[in-house]
Formats: structure tokens, C-alpha cells, sequence
């Protein structure tokens, strides 16, 4: 596991954007060679996001070439609803660069067999040959998607019911009224994320500091579900200086004291993209 520490949510963004880019090019994916891609929802990824846009506007990223898959989708709520992580996506993301819409899949939260759904998308994300690169957020509960606390962490994609804690922590969205937030979502499971080559989770705020330390300095549990990728073979969390409060100082003296190294993951990208994908 690599813990990348950086100053604030901004530079976190620009990191894991810069990250994005190494890895999509140095690919070099082709119409026969795609770079599959999962990505998130939330507040915490939408600087990514833009950064994303920018890049490529400047033309350094396409995506041409780029197959998406979403972590998750409420249920229940129409697509066009302004909460609904496809509008999420579509406003925020998917319309700004060149991605093929047919590639481009979130799970259907309308779908008439849920269940069917679910087992759609990983059959999708089977013929697509895996996800190089799964990019996650996590519930200051240490949720990763909708994989609430006991989710089993070898899970696949299902429908769950949210946990208290997701509704009081995504009101925030529905006009601060907890009943306006969909009961429930469907969500790839903790194996479905396991099995993506390469896991980056972003974690900024000092609300997530204690998800941080329970994904990081204690044992692999189902009630910190982000800390089954302590057994992962390439995880990276990058983080801000908020939400590593309850680290202890040894820790973030460790993983600080690697930041030059960190640093070459996104400058020196031919040598960082051979060590991780070969
Ligand atoms: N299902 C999503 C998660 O995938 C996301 O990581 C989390 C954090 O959101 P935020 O980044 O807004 O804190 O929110 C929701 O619960």
C-alpha cells in the first residue's frame, strides 16, 4: 500500500488527475486495446474531475479509447434527477471530453430487475477484461461505494439498503431532508473493487480521519469495509493533512518521508507505468 500525503483537497485533485493521465497514456490504448477505468461519485472526486476536463482540453488525455465503469447509483431515483450519478457524471464529466457514451456504463438504479442488473454489470465488466485502474471514495464509516459496515468484503455488485450514517452524511445533497434520500443503491461489492489491478481512494476532510486510520493502521474488518485493500497488491490512498488526524505520527512520518518517491509516480511516468502494470 502506498499513503500519499498532500496538503489540501485542491492538491489532491491535481494529483490523482495527473495519476489518471499517466496511466491512460502510457497504456497507449487503441480500438483493440482499451483502458478500462472506474470511477466514483461525490464531492471528493469532482476536482479531479476538472482537472481531467482541463487536460483534456489542453489535449495531453483522451478517452477516446476508455471504457468507464461507476461505482454506484441510487435506486429509485430518475435519470435526469439531479442527484442521480448519472447526471453526476454526464454533467460533471462524460460530457466535457471525448468519451464514447455506449462506453461510458453506470448502473441502471430504474432498472425492473435489480438484481439482473447487477449481475449485467459484472458481466460487463468481465467482457470488458477487468479494470486497470478503480478509483474510489469512501463514508466517513469507511464505506467504499455503497459497501456499508458488514458489507461481506468479498462481495459482488448488489442492491443494499444504506446505513443511517450514508443518509445523514448525503442529505446534505436532497435539501438537507434525510427522507428525500433514496433507502437504496445499487453498488459494485468489495470483490468487484478487489479485482481492478490498480486501486487509488481519495480521502480528504477531517471527517474522514478516522475511516483513514481504520483503513490503514488496524486490521482488515467488514465494519471499515475501504480496509479490506490492505490486502490488495496495489492500493494507493492519497489523502490531505485533515484526514490524517488520527494517524499516528509515526505513520504519516513514514509515508511523508517517501513523497519524492511519490512524487516520480506522476513525472516520471514510463518507469512508474512499467513498475505497476508489468
Ligand atoms: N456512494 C458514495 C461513495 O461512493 C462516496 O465515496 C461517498 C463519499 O462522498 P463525498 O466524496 O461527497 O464525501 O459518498 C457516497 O456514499
Amino acid at each position: 500500500m502506498r499513503l500519499i500525503i498532500l496538503e489540501d483537497a485542491d492538491v489532491v485533485a491535481d494529483w490523482a488527475a495527473r495519476f489518471v493521465m499517466q496511466r491512460v497514456t502510457q497504456f497507449a490504448p487503441g480500438p483493440q486495446r482499451r483502458f478500462v477505468l472506474g470511477l466514483p461519485t461525490g464531492g471528493t472526486p469532482l476536482g479531479m474531475y476538472r482537472k481531467l476536463i482541463q487536460f483534456y482540453k489542453e489535449g495531453k488525455i483522451s478517452f477516446k479509447y476508455v471504457t468507464t465503469f461507476n461505482m454506484d447509483e441510487y435506486v429509485g431515483l430518475p435519470r435526469d434527477h439531479p442527484e442521480s450519478y448519472h447526471y453526476y457524471m454526464w454533467n460533471e464529466f462524460f460530457k466535457h471530453v471525448d468519451i464514447d457514451p455506449a462506453q461510458a456504463h453506470v448502473l441502471d438504479g430504474n432498472a425492473p430487475d435489480l438484481v439482473a442488473e447487477c449481475a449485467r454489470f459484472e458481466r460487463l465488466i468481465q467482457d470488458a477484461g477487468g479494470v486497470h485502474l478503480f478509483i474510489g471514495g469512501i463514508g466517513p464509516d469507511g464505506h467504499i461505494a455503497f459497501n456499508e459496515p458488514g458489507s461481506s468484503l468479498v462481495s459482488r455488485t448488489r442492491v443494499k439498503t444504506l446505513a443511517y450514517d450514508t443518509l445523514e452524511a448525503n442529505k446534505r445533497f436532497f435539501g438537507n431532508d434525510i427522507s428525500k434520500v433514496p433507502r437504496q443503491a445499487l453498488t459494485v461489492g468489495v470483490g468487484t473493487v478487489m479485482d481492478a489491478k490498480e486501486v487509488m481512494i481519495l480521502i480528504t476532510g477531517g471527517h474522514k480521519a478516522l475511516a483513514l486510520a481504520k483503513a490503514v493502521e488496524e486490521g482488515v474488518n467488514h465494519m471499515w469495509t475501504v480496509s479490506a485493500f490492505q490486502q490488495h497488491a496495489q492500493t494507493l490512498f492519497v489523502c490531505d493533512e485533515s484526514a490524517t488526524l488520527e494517524l499516528r505520527v509515526k505513520t504519516v512520518k513514514y509515508f511523508k518521508a517517501l513523497s519524492s518517491e511519490h512524487q516520480k509516480m506522476i513525472e516520471d511516468a514510463p518507469v512508474a507505468a512499467q513498475r505497476v502494470l508489468h
